[in-house]
Formats: C-alpha cells, sequence, structure tokens
C-alpha cells in the first residue's frame, strides 16, 4: 500500500535529521516540505512568530490544538522550560501516529503529551483527567470552524486565566473570519495581528494574538 505524504515527511525526518535534536527536525521538515511536497506544518515564517510568541508567554502548562505531523509541538516543546509542558491535540489517528514517531526522534518526548481524539472532547477531560489548572498558552492550528467554540468551551471549562495567551494560525487562509471577530469584539481578550505568509508559499496569512483578561 503506497505511503502517506506524511510518512514520507516522517521517514524523511527520520534519515536526514539529528535525532535528539528538535532543531534539526524541524528545519528537516521544512527542507522537505518547501522543496518536494507542500504540507500545513506552521512553517519557518510564521514559526519565527510562534516561538517569539512563546518565550514572551514562557508557559509552564501550553495547550496545541491539532498536531499533524508534529511540526510546532516540537518547535514549542524545545522553547519550554525545564518542568514544563505541552499537551498536543490530534483527532487524525494517521497523523497522531507519525507525531508520535516524530516528537520521539526529536527527544521531546518527555515535555510533551500527545493526546488523540477531538478536540471538544478532549478540552473538558484537561483538568480532571490531565491534571491541568489553567492553561498558559494556547497554539490553535486544527481547523478553523472549531476556533470559535473551542475558544468558548476554553472559557466553560475555566481552563484560561488572565494573561493567558491564545495564538491563532491560518487566520487569512484558510482563513477564520468568526474567530477574528469574536476575540476582537470580546470585551475579555486583547488582540494582535501578525501578518506573514502560508507556509512554504507566497500567498497572504496572518497569525491572531489573544490575551484573556479575565
Ligand atoms: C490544507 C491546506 C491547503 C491550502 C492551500 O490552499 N494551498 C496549499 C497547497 N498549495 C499547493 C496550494 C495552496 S492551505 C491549507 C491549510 C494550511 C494550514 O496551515 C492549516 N492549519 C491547520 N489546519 C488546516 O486544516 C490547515 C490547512
Ligand atoms: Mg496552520
Amino acid at each position: 500500500m503506497n505511503q502517506s505524504k506524511e510518512q514520507r515527511i516522517l521517514n524523511f525526518v527520520l534519515q536526514n535529521a539529528v535525532r535528539g535534536d528538535p532543531h534539526s527536525v524541524v528545519d528537516t521538515i521544512d527542507k522537505y516540505c518547501s522543496q518536494k511536497e507542500w504540507a500545513m506544518n506552521v512553517g519557518d515564517e510564521k514559526g519565527k512568530i510562534l516561538d517569539k510568541t512563546v518565550q514572551e508567554a514562557n508557559p509552564s502548562v501550553a495547550l496545541e490544538l491539532g498536531t499533524y505531523c508534529g511540526y510546532s509541538a516540537v518547535r514549542i516543546s524545545r522553547l519550554l522550560k525545564a518542568g514544563a509542558r505541552l499537551l498536543t491535540v490530534e483527532f487524525n489517528p494517521e497523523f497522531a501516529a507519525i507525531a508520535k514517531q516524530m516528537i520521539e526522534f526529536a527527544g521531546v518526548q518527555d515535555k510533551v503529551k500527545l493526546l488523540e481524539g477531538p478536540s471538544e472532547e478532549i478540552i473538558p477531560q484537561l483538568k480532571k483527567k490531565y491534571e491541568v489548572d489553567t492553561l498558559d498558552f494556547v497554539f490553535l492550528d486544527h481547523w478553523k470552524e472549531r476556533y470559535t467554540p473551542d475558544t468558548i468551551l476554553l472559557q466553560e471549562c475555566n481552563l484560561l486565566r488572565k494573561g493567558s495567551v491564545l495564538l491563532a494560525d491560518n487566520i487569512i487562509f484558510p482563513g477564520a473570519p468568526d474567530f477574528v471577530n469574536y476575540v476582537r469584539k470580546s470585551p475579555h481578550f486583547q488582540c494582535t495581528n501578525y501578518p506573514s505568509h502560508l507556509e512554504y508559499m507566497q500567498v497572504e496569512d496572518a497569525m491572531e494574538k489573544a490575551v484573556f483578561l479575565g
């Protein structure tokens, strides 16, 4: 049975990146996806915005919605302080299986917990089942239709605290207009827009940061 694109990306990393070196895993995925096959990793240009936002937030507990092949899970976890952890949610079992191997190869498995299932089921379990008090940082990169309902669900589950930082990918392309309207109109969020480009393309895209005000 012929391989999936995601399996080809993983194999390229296993053969060309340095085991235990998150930086080399990130760079190797970018090399493959810019030169051989496009894939929906956040990429290096938007990845630099992600890096800065994570470093500024310096989270003890971070949540990622949309793991895909694990590119941003590796990118985020390489910046986490000792003892900090990233919970990453992926509903597609094939993607989750690839991401698990990617995370282990990068050597960040002790910082990253991969949760398989739909975000709307997992978010309500975070406090009791995954011992989360509140989230310091949330990266929304799963599906544009879920950005707003999941942001509301995070508030309903009391998972946000004053200063919690949300960062959303693909605000322009494929686009999340209802999310942008929701957070920019809400008195509970302070928003910042970061213009950029779609990963590995010259198409306009942007990221939106929304800091929860309590
Ligand atoms: C799947 C896909 C296809 C796109 C596209 O039009 N193009 C790429 C391929 N090239 C060739 C044409 C132009 S953009 C995109 C995409 C990008 C993300 O960052 C995403 N992040 C999270 N969840 C998503 O579903 C998600 C989808
Ligand atoms: Mg994306």
